[in-house]
């Protein structure tokens, strides 16, 4: 039977196109949308016009390539945007996508024109999605973060290059026409207007576009981090059992005696907000740092039905088919009478919403739920995030940066147990994975911006 995360019964195909003058963050919220969507089950990939340019032999362009009178490299520019929604169109037919997103400037409208015309003879909807800004200031900052260190600049000294880019913008100034509530009542767009301070939303029709809406208007781009911890080593962790409610170890409540000292030392005098589940072990851990506290039934761990209270042994020996077959594919895997890590991902869904909008928090959780977040952040793909090992006393600290996540990871140096269980075997212990497998997903940058 189909299991949707997010509904899309009409079988949409949306193509999401970005607007906008460069440094106004578009890469950065295309990015967002697909790490977003592909954590939600909806296959979603970004063509990225810059890209398709550099491949075209634009080396590193100065901004006279980007003035619009200029026709030889208006050609070549046209043609990045012909290659980029060639293969675009190929990506939805041969893969079945669901949301592209066509990231460039899309400044004109007669750009944009075109591309709603090849959208509409291949019955996919357009959604345009503008980014407008005029903070000076954030711009420069935008410019500085990513734009001098592209590879559109490589080897170049930093101040050339910002006032290049400045010029740059100024040639896209020439023929931008932003879009307007008149002369654009027919399309589907959303325009955000310094980040989100204002949001123009226009003709929004399905429930698919609305989610993506509402993702982008809790967007924010102010410097901050989010700390995740599992509990402290709880009673049922040393006795190889799952699930329950029980309390921490011994060298759990080390474990929570020196998390403040951790936390003090990652986040300085930033005031943060600590959430918890709603289970004992991790408001035991969380008991002692001195911090607004919440506690959110989402964040209890992944329930294991009949299985709750068992050894993995235990499982293997009375379940021995849900036992294998949760090793086979552990992502879809539904313990009777309880969840699977999709289900996790479905009831996080408004966690993930609501720390978009948040500044610095600390989480507080269980092994599986803390997979599900890391794999958010982290664009770990689904097949892969449930046999990430994720060990017990170690503070993570996540980074957004403007196209990744940066990680540290903080270890208390209190012995635990490991309730590591690799596949295949219902012993738990240390996992032969160093991490380097996941190295790959610690940064996500985008090609065009490496
Ligand atoms: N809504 C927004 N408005 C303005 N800046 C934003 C927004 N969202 C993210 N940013 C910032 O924009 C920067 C990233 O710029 P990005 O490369 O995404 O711009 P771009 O519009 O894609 O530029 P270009 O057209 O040159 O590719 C980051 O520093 C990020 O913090």
């Amino acid at each position: 039977m189909a299991f949707y995360t997010v509904s899309n019964v009409e079988n949409l195909r949306i193509c999401v196109v970005m607007v906008g003058l460069p440094a106004r963050g578009k890469s950065f919220i295309a990015q967002k949308i697909v790490r977003y969507l592909s954590w939600l089950s909806i296959k979603a990939k970004c063509f990225n016009v810059g890209n398709y340019r550099r491949k075209a032999g634009s080396g590193h362009p100065d901004a006279e390539f980007f003035d619009f009178n200029n026709k030889a490299a208006f050609k070549i520019r046209q043609k990045a945007a012909e290659a980029a929604a060639y293969d675009m169109m190929k990506w939805y037919e041969e893969e079945n996508g669901v949301v592209a997103i066509l990231d460039g400037t899309n400044t004109t409208r007669e750009r944009r024109d075109w591309i709603l015309k090849i959208c509409r003879e291949r019955a996919i909807e357009p959604m345009f999605l503008e980014s407008w800004s005029d903070d000076t200031d954030m711009i420069l900052r935008n410019i500085s973060d990513v734009k001098t260190s592209s590879p559109d600049y490589e080897g170049v000294d930093p101040d050339v290059a910002t006032s290049d880019f400045l010029e740059r913008i100024a040639k896209y100034e020439q023929v931008y026409e932003p879009l307007d509530r008149e002369k654009d009542k027919n399309l589907t767009y959303v325009k955000l207007i310094n980040v989100a301070q204002e949001v123009v939303i226009n003709r929004i029709q399905t429930y698919l576009e609305s989610r993506v809406v509402f993702y982008v208007m809790n967007l924010h781009i102010r410097p901050r981090c989010i700390w995740l911890s599992r509990h402290g080593e709880s009673v049922y962790n040393v006795e190889k059992k799952i699930g329950g409610d029980s309390c921490l170890s011994e060298r759990g409540f080390q474990y929570a005696k020196k998390l403040p000292e951790l936390v003090k030392q990652s986040a300085g005098d930033a005031d943060l907000t600590i959430w918890t589940s709603t289970l004992i072990r991790t408001q035991q851990t969380a008991q002692d740092l001195p911090y607004k506290q919440l506690q959110w039934k989402a964040l209890d761990e992944l329930d294991a039905g009949v299985c709750d209270g068992m050894t993995y042994e235990e499982i293997e020996e009375k379940y021995p088919g849900d036992f294998k077959a949760r090793d086979e594919n552990k992502y879809e895997y539904r313990y009777p009478g309880g969840e699977s890590y999709r289900d996790v991902v479905i009831r996080l869904e408004p966690i993930i919403m609501e720390l978009e909008r948040q500044e610095n928090i600390l989480i507080v959780t269980h092994q599986a739920v803390l997979r599900c977040i890391y794999a958010y952040f982290m664009n770990v793909p689904q097949e892969e995030s449930p046999w990430m090992s994720i060990p017990l006393h170690t503070l993570i600290k996540l980074e957004p940066k403007a196209y990744g996540t940066e990680v540290t990871k903080i270890k208390a140096n209190i012995p635990a147990v490991s309730t590591y269980k690799e596949k295949g075997t219902s012993r738990v212990g240390e996992s032969t994975q160093d991490g380097t497998k996941y190295q790959n997903f610690l940064l996500s940058i985008p090609e065009s911006k490496r």
